[in-house]
């Protein structure tokens, strides 16, 4: 068993702070006594024992002023994926995570756990119980996904024992919970558009959702297994609720317990694929007159007919990893804390 961290007399960074996973991090980490420094490029709350430090994780010297006396970094910043700016999915997850990386070893940071993402090995087609071990995807879906495979090679090829600086990737799968700023807000405004009255496909593929405390679990307790004499040391782990449900089931969980219809029609899927595609190409085309972006991208049909879902096998065994709330708790919680996006709210 791993020696645990004495979390009182531990300072951590968590980069990306301001954000949903980011703040949900921070709020645990200090009731398990650590402090915290949050490092992000906006201030979105303030909390007693958290110091906040605004910048650009490109920028170095801005880091390096937050990483003083840090011994364990959080790196879970991003740009949204719902963007379709390579340039700044480029800057911010490859060169942002290089500049993280070399601002760590200046400033004798120990370890480094990154948000990394089970879809570094998706490609569009199913995935069933994937395993770490799976070849990072050739043709991502994305530059979301292209650049959070650049990122998560990035941190694991820089764990070096000798020089003391660990790093560890966990790759969660759709995360949900209160405050998420895209899957219930983007579910909720297709249903009140009238667009979710579909289910794409047989409406049987599985999918992974997490719930949010159980991302942070996992992260957590990354952090405190990550020693030189650990199995962990460069490694990915797949976090999950461990409960893979039929995509459209868990939609029409969250849509009913927010006061709307379920989804009941069924559309081919490789139809809707072929109209997302074209629409997607139009609205490339179109870009420079006129700025529409679709709800059914190629991206979100490919995520809603596919099977994809992944083994915590191996967050099981090295890590003690159990899921701590239930997807069915988890989804009672998240519909209860968004009571303004209720039907007729
Ligand atoms: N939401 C999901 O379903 C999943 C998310 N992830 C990963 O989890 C991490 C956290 O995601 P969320 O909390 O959902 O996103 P979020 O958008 O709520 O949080 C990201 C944070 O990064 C900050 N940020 C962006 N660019 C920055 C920059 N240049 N410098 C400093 N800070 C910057 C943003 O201000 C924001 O506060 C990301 O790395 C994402 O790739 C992985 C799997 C699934
Ligand atoms: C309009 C509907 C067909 C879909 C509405 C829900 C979607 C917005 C979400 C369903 C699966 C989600 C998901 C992600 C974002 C939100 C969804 C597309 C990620 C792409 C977020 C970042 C990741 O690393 C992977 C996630 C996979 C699942």
């Amino acid at each position: 068993m791993a020696t645990r961290l004495r979390p009182s007399s531990k300072r951590c960074a968590v980069i990306g702070g301001s954000g949903f996973l980011g703040r949900h991090l921070v709020e645990k980490l200090l009731e398990r006594g650590y402090s915290v420094s949050v490092f992000d490029i906006r201030q979105s709350y303030e909390l007693p024992g958290v110091t906040f430090h605004q910048g650009d994780l490109c920028d170095k010297q801005a880091l390096l002023s937050a990483l003083q006396d840090v011994s364990l970094v959080f790196h879970c910043a991003s740009p949204a994926p719902g963007s379709d700016d390579r340039k700044l999915f480029e800057r911010v997850n490859v060169v942002g995570t290089q500049t993280v990386i070399q601002a760590c070893i200046e400033a004798g940071v120990q370890k480094l756990v990154l948000t990394s993402s089970a879809s570094v090995v998706y490609e569009g087609t199913d995935i069933k119980n994937g395993k770490e071990d799976l070849p990072y995807a050739k043709k991502p879906i994305d530059y979301y996904t292209q650049t959070k495979i650049e990122q998560e090679k990035l941190v694991l090829g820089a764990c070096n024992k000798q020089k003391g600086f660990l790093t560890v990737a966990i790759r969660p799968h759709g995360i949900f919970g209160p405050r998420d700023p895209q899957l219930v807000p983007i579910l909720v405004d297709t249903a009140r558009r009238g667009k979710m009255k579909f289910i794409i496909g047989n409406g049987a593929n599985l999918v992974d959702f997490t719930y949010v405390e159980n991302v942070v679990h996992g992260h957590i307790l990354a952090a405190e297994h990550l020693r030189p004499d650990s199995p962990i040391c460069g490694k990915a782990y797949h976090i999950t609720n461990d409960e893979p449900i039929p995509f459209w089931d868990f939609m029409s969980e969250v849509l009913v317990g927010l006061g709307y219809a379920a989804p009941r029609f069924h559309l081919p899927y490789r139809l809707v694929y072929g109209l997302a595609l074209l629409l997607w190409l139009l609205s490339v085309l179109l870009r420079p007159f006129v700025a529409f972006k679709p709800t059914f991208t190629p991206m979100r049909v490919a995520l809603a007919g596919t099977f994809h879902y992944y083994s915590c096998q191996r967050a099981k065994e090295h890590l003690g990893y159990k899921p701590v709330v239930s997807l069915k708790e988890g989804i009672a919680c998240t519909v209860q804390s968004y009571p303004h996006l209720k039907s007729g709210a």
